[in-house]
């Protein structure tokens, strides 16, 4: 099976009204969007802070779209057991937070949950060739990680390829997933390199015309840079 072909356009809630989020999350859901992702960040790994579980359960029981959780915590393996409680059916784990990343996957499927290994811009794919086994997901961030509002960083387009050549030369399905600065004018550009899952945040909430046209616009262009690649 390789690299999951459908494209998925996932929200990341960063930009939202954190005092709004379960409202939020009712408008994602009513604009088409295919899953959550939760940015879950501790001020250590990232500097910035967020939300940990319980604000993640508290929107569970408003929408029936699957949860991701962005892990973006030092010692992740602490959490695990917490955010899969929490509702989240994938758990992302940056390679960069733990010392034993074969074990800290491991954990997450034996707890339930579909795993993912996230890349910070300076971590090479060659940090998770060992690992792909295990995987669910490839997250290649195109930001450094901690903020919404970044520039997308063109120069992950050849990581993108790297991983979508890795994860199909696997027999199982793999997403290929990206974050940070993705928009109208750079999905093109990760599409082609290889990515299927799109996480967008400031692109779809300050979108002009309302998120249904946001999503509905990178999910058009994803389409036609896929049939072109
Ligand atoms: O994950 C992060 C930063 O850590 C962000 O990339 C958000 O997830 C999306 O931000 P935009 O660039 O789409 O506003």
């Amino acid at each position: 099976m390789g690299v999951k072909q459908n494209i998925l356009v996932i929200p990341s809630v960063l930009p939202a009204d954190f005092s709004q989020l379960g409202n939020a999350v009712v408008e994602l859901e009513k604009a088409g969007v295919d899953r959550i992702q939760w940015d879950v960040m501790d001020g250590v790994f990232v500097p910035n802070l967020t939300f940990g579980p319980d604000t993640i359960a508290s929107a569970r029981k408003v929408t029936t779209l699957g949860f991701e959780a962005h892990l973006m915590i030092v010692d992740p393996d602490q959490y695990i057991e917490k955010y899969v409680a929490a509702g989240c059916e994938l758990l992302i784990i940056h390679a960069e937070s733990t010392r034993h990343l074969h074990r800290t996957l491991g954990r997450v499927r034996q707890a339930g949950a579909k795993v993912g290994v996230a890349l910070n811009p300076a971590t090479p794919i060659c940090a998770i060739e060992n690992v792909v086994d295990l995987l669910d997901l490839i997250l290649i961030m195109t930001v450094n990680p901690g903020f919404g509002g970044q520039a997308y960083i063109s120069t992950m387009e050849s990581k993108i390829s790297s991983a979508y050549e890795l994860a199909n030369s696997f027999s199982h399905e793999i997403e290929i997933e990206v974050d940070g600065g993705i928009s109208s004018s750079t999905v093109e550009g990760a599409v082609s390199a290889g990515a299927r899952t799109l996480v967008a945040g400031s692109s779809l909430f300050k979108h002009p015309d309302g998120l249904e046209a946001a999503v509905t616009e990178i999910r058009n262009l994803a389409g036609q840079a896929k049939r072109k690649a």
